[in-house]
């Protein structure tokens, strides 16, 4: 595919007779009618020629990157279009953009493209995007101070009864090959340069080292560092294959990317922790339960599903996902999804691998007019699409109250197999994950009282009895392209906002219909 926005089309001085000109030999310029942005923030506009000038085929415009001596059009033009992206920020996040977005969206994705292009590999599909180039590119940009606001709530996973837990039997296995043609990544220590620090190896330099063209945009950098970050979870084998990617878009104002960025670890599929939760969180393959199926089909003969409580209303083990990976929603609350883990035999297409794989879907993350930066998906989702999992750093809960005000917005309770007492997870099992600092996309998912996905509990490179779940999301509607993705941070709970402090309720900016209020 060709970047056709980025072909510079011949203008009338170089092409064509002076017919069209006016007396001084001077091109009429009628106006702009689009424009587009370049991967390092370059615009350019499409401008019409006038004085009845066209070309044999009929058209009549050139891409432009200024206009000389009718600066006042492109003045005039940006500030309608800002304007425009104002009203269109105003649209209630429950409903999906207008098309006039979708237009944008459409670019972003043709700019990726170009970028592969570029880089002189030429995508096979919109999820399958180049690592070429981002090695020499994202050795990073100025470090810039950077306002953290404060913050008091924090997103609670549903906060589901507790179950009566069954004894898991566990069926040790020897460790095959399997293993290593997974994938590559597998939760580790938290990197501890990535926490704000003025003088980490995160700091960026302004231009990146190797390269002569112009110095790199905040956001630019930013997304490459993200990105390349996903290239770590490639799947190998059979799926030779990196995460689609993560763009950041801003068509509000001017912040460039979201507060922190430039310092944060980003974590497409996997935990970090401090090394004293190393011996709970680093779990010997012998303990894993694994199965032996090449693909499961059958979750009542696959033995990693021993320990699964999903089962039907005979009391038959079930699956948590159709044949072709959907979320089924029947998973009852207290009740985790259990996955094929490392040590299963079964192929990387395996129907019961859903959550673990890499992401397929591309995410915007953007910028709200009121709500702070949002996520949206660049492709359409179907109804029990899996987007991805909650990353960031697994911390013990008695730790959260020590934790800085503005990280608690970020911290997600891996509590559903609690109930409102803790039920019979003991005081020392309660853990909890603050993505402020490390995490992934996911973390800038905003509340909605009318959300469209659903979170659940999966375990896959753990054991259960450790209660470090992942948390996973998935569409509950169709979701177009472009509409913001929303969870509901209190589950199914009315009566939580009961136990909390009201001074540290915020008011809901969701604007759907059945909002509460307050959040
Ligand atoms: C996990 S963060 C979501 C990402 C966040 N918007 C950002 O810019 O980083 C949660 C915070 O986002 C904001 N937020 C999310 N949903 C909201 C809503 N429906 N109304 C108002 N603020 C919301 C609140 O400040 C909330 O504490």
């Amino acid at each position: 595919m060709t970047d056709k926005s980025l072909e510079r089309a011949a203008t009338p001085e170089e092409s064509w007779s002076d017919e069209g000109a006016n007396e001084d030999g001077e091109w009429l310029v009628e106006g702009i009618v689009a424009e587009e942005v370049d991967l390092d923030g370059t615009k350019r506009y499409e401008v019409q020629w006038g004085g009845g000038w066209s070309r044999p085929d009929g058209t009549n415009t050139t891409w432009m990157s200024s206009i000389p001596g009718r600066e006042d059009l492109v003045q005039t033009w940006d500030r309608k279009q800002k304007q425009m992206r104002k009203d269109l920020a105003k649209v209630d996040s429950a409903i999906p953009l207008p098309d006039t977005l979708s237009v944008h969206l459409w670019r972003t994705e043709l700019r990726a493209h170009a970028f592969d292009e570029r880089m002189s590999k030429v995508p096979t599909s919109p999820s399958e995007r180049s690592a070429a180039g981002w090695d020499e590119e994202v050795e990073l940009a100025q470090q810039l101070p950077l306002k953290m606001e404060n913050r008091a709530l924090r997103p609670r996973s549903r906060p589901y009864s507790s179950p009566a837990r069954q004894s898991s039997s566990h069926k040790p296995r020897s460790k095959d090959d399997l293993a290593a043609s997974h994938h590559e990544s597998s939760s580790t220590p938290c990197r501890e340069s990535s926490v704000h620090s003025p003088s980490n190896s995160s700091s960026i330099p302004a231009v990146s080292p190797g390269l002569t063209s112009s110095p790199k945009s905040r956001r630019q950098v930013v997304q490459e560092m993200w990105n390349k970050a996903t290239e770590k979870y490639r799947w190998k084998k059979a799926i030779e294959k990196a995460p689609a990617p993560v763009l950041i878009v801003n068509e509000i104002d001017d912040e460039e990317v979201p507060p922190g960025s430039e310092t944060f670890e980003y974590l497409e599929n996997n935990y970090c922790w401090e090394p004293d939760l190393d011996p709970h969180m680093s779990v010997d393959d012998a303990l894993f339960t694994a199965c032996d199926c090449t693909i499961c089909h059958d979750p009542s003969k696959c033995d990693c599903q021993v320990p699964s409580e999903l089962k039907d209303d005979h009391g038959q083990k079930i699956s948590a996902y159709s044949d072709d990976g959907l979320f089924l929603f029947h998973v009852p609350g207290g009740v985790e999804v259990l996955e094929c883990n490392k040590c299963c035999r079964c192929e990387i297409a395996c129907s019961n691998r859903v959550a673990q794989k890499p992401r397929d879907v591309g995410i915007e993350i953007f910028k709200t007019l009121q709500r702070g930066w949002a996520a949206r998906a660049t492709h359409d989702l179907e109804v029990g699409k899996v987007l991805g999992i909650y990353t960031g750093k697994v911390i013990r809960r008695g730790d959260v109250a020590s934790l800085d005000a503005n990280h608690l917005d970020y911290v997600f309770d891996l509590d559903g197999k609690e109930d409102d007492d803790g039920g019979d997870v003991s005081v020392d099992g309660r853990f909890s994950v603050d993505s402020y600092n490390h995490g992934n996309w996911t973390r800038f998912i905003n509340h909605s009282c009318d959300p469209n996905l659903v979170v659940y509990s999966v375990v896959y490179d753990t054991i259960p009895e450790l209660n470090v779940p992942y948390l996973a999301f998935a569409a509950k509607d169709v979701i177009p392209a472009g509409t913001e993705l929303t969870i509901d941070y209190l589950g199914s709970s009315s009566g939580d906002v009961e136990k909390r402090n009201m001074s540290q309720v915020q008011a809901c900016l969701c604007g759907s219909q059945n909002c509460r209020g307050w959040l």
